[in-house]
């Protein structure tokens, strides 16, 4: 089967906080995107054929001794490039105009008065609303650039040399309050590169799928299998490529939700005909985790005893090459990169050991969540698992302060499902990215039925965000509050207080451990 060649856009990343931004803006307009460190080869970027390329902002200043730089002769490609704020400065610095500090800074809205030509910013009209974000300026551009917008404080604040497709802009157009912004990236990729935008879930699941195919050839495959939705994209994805090569390891920690290591099965098993493994090794890590309170001893006992799940696993099914995770690309910008700072290290990515004997698929390494959805429903998956909410591989244990019993497992897993059941009866379930119960490890008296009660109390988590990195509570109505608390409080006897947590990230984080 032959793939259509797919058109790539490359991201040099200077370790700005948009960057990540720009990488998803460029495939709204489907054209396939990756961002790689700005000190990637020269050989390595021209390998990849890119049809464009875009430099990001950054922390540094040109002016400073040590910034970071690329290699002059990508100017001379003959690919298109785009420079964006500390992109443009080096284009402009590197090439001969004037970069110089900036009397004042300048951040947030500013307006742009565009020069009166056709190119890059035609979509903008004379005058238009954009982001800045900068400490330094291009005084002037290099020779043989011309001058495409100004604005009260920036002489440069766009420039181009069109004849060697050179083009660069000191405001942010990948931000929503640049509003002609998508139009700007848009003009560079379609009219610029010459890019069709064939970039499809379609496409990206027949490229991947060739690729899986090309790559295991006829050995084995194991997936460590979560039924969350990553790992069950990646699954499906993996098994189309290679059918009953693959086997699928689904570990029950005992730290799963009510109900979930039964749905798990029957989905995997009997809709998507798979060769599943079931582990219940609850009891090995719930030992494991007797008498420990420290939330990040908790994960580091989790995430290696995963691992020796898995090697047991393989074991037993005889020769095993490759491990398939569901890796996202928050998961590795998160775990840091040559130019991002650790976040935190994700299990998946910077918890792997050294010795491991598997070597990885990840295929959807390069995706956030929403594009690993659309993947999904364009498997045909069904919108249970594609419409989950996240929910992290430690489990409960992340939602338990203090020690993990399996009496606290069970309070929580009923209250959880109560929570789960009136959102999705609501309808809230879509709009609202996680919602659960959290079990802080609290007692209070209560009085019900005129006797004193001394019990627990849950709080509930509810938040909307767009990929986990920030958050904002949710506003549920309420009703549907009231509707929650009188459930668990009725229904769960061990919990006599439930309270609403009304905090965003940051401060706070999602989880609570
Ligand atoms: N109970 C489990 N059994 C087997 N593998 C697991 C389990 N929990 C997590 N994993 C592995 O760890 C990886 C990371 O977990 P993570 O929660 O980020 O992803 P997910 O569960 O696939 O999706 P989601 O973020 O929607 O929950 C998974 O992709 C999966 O490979
Ligand atoms: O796979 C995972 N393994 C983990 O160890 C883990 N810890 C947190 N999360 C999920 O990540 C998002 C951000 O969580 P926090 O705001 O609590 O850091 C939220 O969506 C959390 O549910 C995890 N996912
Ligand atoms: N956002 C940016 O890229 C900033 C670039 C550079 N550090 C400046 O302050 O001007
Ligand atoms: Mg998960």
């Amino acid at each position: 089967m032959s793939v259509p060649e797919q058109e790539l856009v490359i991201v040099l990343d200077f370790g700005g906080q948009y960057s990540q931004l720009i990488a998803r803006r460029i495939r709204e307009c489907s054209v396939f995107c990756e961002m790689l460190p700005y000190n990637t080869p020269l050989s390595e970027i021209q390998a990849k054929k890119p049809k464009g390329i875009i430099f990001s902002g950054g922390p540094s200043s040109v002016c400073q001794e040590g910034a970071p730089v690329v290699d002059p002769a990508i100017y001379d490609l003959n690919i298109p490039v785009l420079g964006i704020c500390y992109g443009m400065q080096l284009m402009a610095s590197q090439l001969g105009g004037k970069v110089n500090k900036a009397v004042r800074r300048e951040y947030g809205k500013t307006e742009l008065q565009i020069a009166p030509r056709k190119g890059l910013l035609s979509c903008m009209g004379q005058r238009a609303q954009c982001w800045m974000s900068h400490g330094d300026l291009v005084e002037a551009p290099p020779p043989g650039f011309e001058v495409l917008a100004s604005t009260e404080t920036l002489p440069v604040a766009a420039m181009a040399a069109p004849e060697r497709s050179l083009y660069a802009v000191q405001f942010h157009p990948e931000v929503v309050h640049t509003p002609k912004g998508q139009d700007v990236l848009r003009y560079f990729l379609f009219d610029i590169c010459g890019c069709v935008g064939n970039w499809t879930m379609g496409s990206f699941i027949e490229q991947t799928v060739a690729e899986v195919r090309e790559k295991v050839g006829g050995r084995r495959v194991l997936c460590a299998l979560s039924g969350g939705v990553d790992s069950s994209v990646a699954a499906v994805l993996v098994h189309r490529a290679i059918g009953d090569q693959l086997t699928c390891v689904f570990v029950n920690h005992g730290l799963l939700r009510k109900g979930e290591a039964e749905s798990v099965q029957e989905i995997f098993r009997d809709r998507f005909n798979m060769n599943l493994v079931y582990v219940d090794a609850s009891e090995r890590f719930l030992n494991k985790l007797q008498g420990v309170t420290d939330p990040e001893r908790k994960r580091k006992i989790i995430g290696e005893e995963f691992i020796r799940v898995f090697e047991e696993e393989a074991g037993k099914l005889g020769e095993i090459d490759f491990l398939v995770q569901g890796t996202l690309y928050p998961d590795v910008v998160e775990s840091g990169t040559a130019t991002a700072a650790v976040i935190k290290s994700h299990h998946n990515v910077g918890g792997l050991p050294e010795d491991m004997r598997l070597s990885l698929i990840e295929p959807l390494r390069w995706l956030f969540k929403d594009e690993v959805r659309k993947v999904g429903e364009e498997l045909g998956m069904p919108d249970r698992i594609v419409w989950r909410q996240p929910f992290p591989g430690p489990g409960l244990a992340v939602r338990i302060l203090g020690e993990v019993t399996r009496d606290k497992i069970a309070i929580l897993q009923e209250a959880d499902a109560i929570v789960t059941e009136e959102i999705a009866r609501a309808g809230l379930d879509r709009e609202i990215w996680q919602y659960f119960a959290v079990l802080p490890n609290l007692y209070s008296v209560g009085v019900m039925g005129d006797e004193r009660t001394y019990a627990h109390t849950v709080a509930v988590r509810a938040i909307y965000s767009h990929d986990g990195m920030t958050a904002d509570w949710a506003k549920i109505p309420y009703p549907v509050l009231e509707r929650i608390s009188s459930r668990i409080v009725n229904e769960v006897k061990e919990i006599n207080r439930v309270v609403y947590d009304i905090t965003s990230k940051p401060p706070a984080t999602i989880e609570w451990e």
